[in-house]
């Protein structure tokens, strides 16, 4: 049964109303200087943790609650008579509930203007130390480190006696232990990125030890095979407009494929946000790769274009649009065999017509132009980390090395199938024209046969690679791959440049009298 309450909260959003509706129970407040300056100046009674301690809270508030007077009422089992009569013998009563939250250490490390001072005195120490106690006591002290627990734990309050059940406890003890080891985590990744000079904007990005949280969204039934167990984790920090922020408005759960396509699908038609040559942007994605890439003045010719380029991979894909799914698009991809549908929005003749096919996965992802800030790659016994591929190459950016100059149109699609180039695993050959893909070749091990590949889809799925731009992910090593790509139609093509024979490609290029351009950048995807 909750008889004492002790608030200690950095932040204190919230916890007037949550202080006044346990004094309401006719449950004890204890507090420490801040939080019980503010309880008191809103009218409700309070004893400073000083008082209990018989100590002045002291070293710039460095101590204020490790005294036994707080870890004795913390940690002592009710259940056991000699913890109890100790506690009678010292004089300690019993803390029966802790409301925390820490000093905001991330917050203040994410600060420019972060001094290794500000970092180290938002270390808090009294906090996670009665957090540990109250936690590993969980049978009887119930422990609040998040304003969205106030009211459920209020409501169980209420119900039953100023009882709360253990198994409310234990969830949220649990909670506890994965956020104390979260904010030492950021402590250890901070101060082990910091050189010598513990200069704060000189840190490293990769620490000595990297500790890493995320939290579980869900199970699923098995991996990328069956015969594999997995689970998708989120980021603890929700990253603005990323994938995990989905909502799934139907559909089966979602397998650990259907997740990984999706956010190649997501990232992809998202970076044709803004001015990237049309309203409406759709990509489907079938095994990681883009299968069809385009834009148009709705979604549903933007999905029409993107079709048209593989439509026998399109089937089972995974499909995404930059705008909202509305009942045009959602009637004709309704036709298809599709296994997950993402868009900002769906409108409510498009849920209508969806509503009929439970199977399709809808999604809806809320825009948003942020990265993730570390990309991971698992390998045997390590972890690759490095920045996300987030650079989209600036027209002004770009150099014209042909001795012709592209059209307008040729730099329009240029310019697009280097978007698209870049979702697509290397070595990657990416045929566009007005707005959409006309040929992809992706994965192969040799530039020149993701080339003949390109061709190849273009040619079974019955279009014209005729004046058509070309991009390619990394450099033409050899004059062939480009040889390949200008007979096959292509009329101006984009890489990155930099290899050492630049000059032979050149040649190629003015000797086919097409217009190219080199970007500087290399977008590798593997
Ligand atoms: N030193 C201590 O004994 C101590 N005990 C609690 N705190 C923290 O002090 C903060 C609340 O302080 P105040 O109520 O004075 O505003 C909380 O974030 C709490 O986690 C402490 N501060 C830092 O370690």
């Amino acid at each position: 049964m909750i008889r004492t309450a002790l608030l200690s909260v950095s932040d204190k959003n919230g916890i007037v109303p949550f202080a006044k509706a346990l004094h309401e129970q006719g449950i004890k407040l204890i507090s420490t200087g801040g939080t019980a300056k503010l309880l008191a100046e809103n009218n409700l009674p309070v004893v400073e943790v000083s008082s209990l301690t018989k100590f002045p809270e002291m070293l710039d508030g460095r101590v204020k609650t490790l005294h036994p007077m707080v870890h004795g009422g913390l940690l002592a089992r009710r259940d056991f008579p000699e913890h109890m009569a100790a506690l009678k013998e010292h004089g300690i009563d019993t803390i029966d509930m802790l409301v925390i939250n820490l000093y905001p250490f991330n917050e203040t490390v994410a600060k420019e203007s972060c001094s290794f001072e500000d970092a180290v005195e938002n270390i808090d120490i009294g906090g996670p130390a009665m957090l540990r106690a109250a936690a590993k006591n969980h049978q009887d002290v119930t422990v609040l480190i998040s304003p969205e627990d106030y009211a459920p734990v209020l409501a169980e309050l209420k119900a039953n006696q100023n009882v709360v059940s253990y198994k409310t406890n234990l969830a949220l003890a649990k909670k506890v232990f994965a956020h104390t080891a979260q904010y030492d985590g950021a402590i250890a990744n901070y101060l082990s990125a910091l050189g010598d000079d513990l200069d704060h904007k000189a840190r490293s990005s990769y620490p000595e030890t990297l500790h890493l949280a995320f939290e579980k969204v869900q199970e699923m039934r098995y991996g990328e095979n069956p015969h594999q167990s997995a689970a998708f984790y989120k980021d603890i920090y929700p990253v603005d407009g990323a994938l995990a922020n989905y909502k799934q408005l139907q559909g089966k759960e979602l397998s650990y494929n259907n997740i990984a396509d999706a956010d190649s699908a997501w990232e992809c038609v998202k970076s044709f946000t803004g001015n990237a040559g049309g309203a409406a942007a759709c990509v489907i994605i079938k095994h990681a790769n883009p299968c069809g890439v385009a834009v148009g003045a709705t979604a549903l010719e933007a999905y029409e274009k993107a079709f048209k380029t593989d439509p026998s991979s399109a089937f089972g894909g995974i499909i995404a649009f930059n705008v909202p799914c509305d009942g045009a698009a959602a009637q004709v991809i309704s036709k298809q065999f599709v296994e997950v549908l993402i868009a900002p929005s769906f409108s409510d003749e498009a849920k209508a017509i969806f509503s009929i096919k439970q199977n399709v996965r809808l999604l809806e992802i809320p825009l948003g132009s942020a990265f993730n800030n570390f990309d991971f790659k698992r390998v045997g016994g390590g972890l690759l980390v490095q920045s996300p591929d987030s650079k989209n190459v600036l027209q002004s950016e770009m150099r014209v090395v042909s001795q012709r100059q592209p059209t307008p149109s040729e730099m329009n699609d240029m310019m697009f199938a280097w978007r698209v180039a870049k979702f697509v695993k290397s070595n990657a050959i990416v045929y566009c024209a007005n707005g959409m893909t006309l040929g992809i070749g992706a994965g192969q091990m040799s530039r020149v046969d993701s080339a003949r590949m390109a061709s190849i889809k273009a040619e079974n799925a019955g279009l014209s690679l005729k004046g058509s731009a070309v991009a390619s992910d990394a450099f033409f090593p050899f004059r062939d791959g480009l040889d390949v790509v200008v007979n096959g139609g292509a009329s101006c093509a984009i890489q990155p440049g930099g290899s050492m024979r630049d000059d032979e490609i050149i040649a190629a290029a003015n000797e086919h009298g097409i217009a190219m351009i080199f970007t500087g950048t290399r977008h590798f995807r593997h």
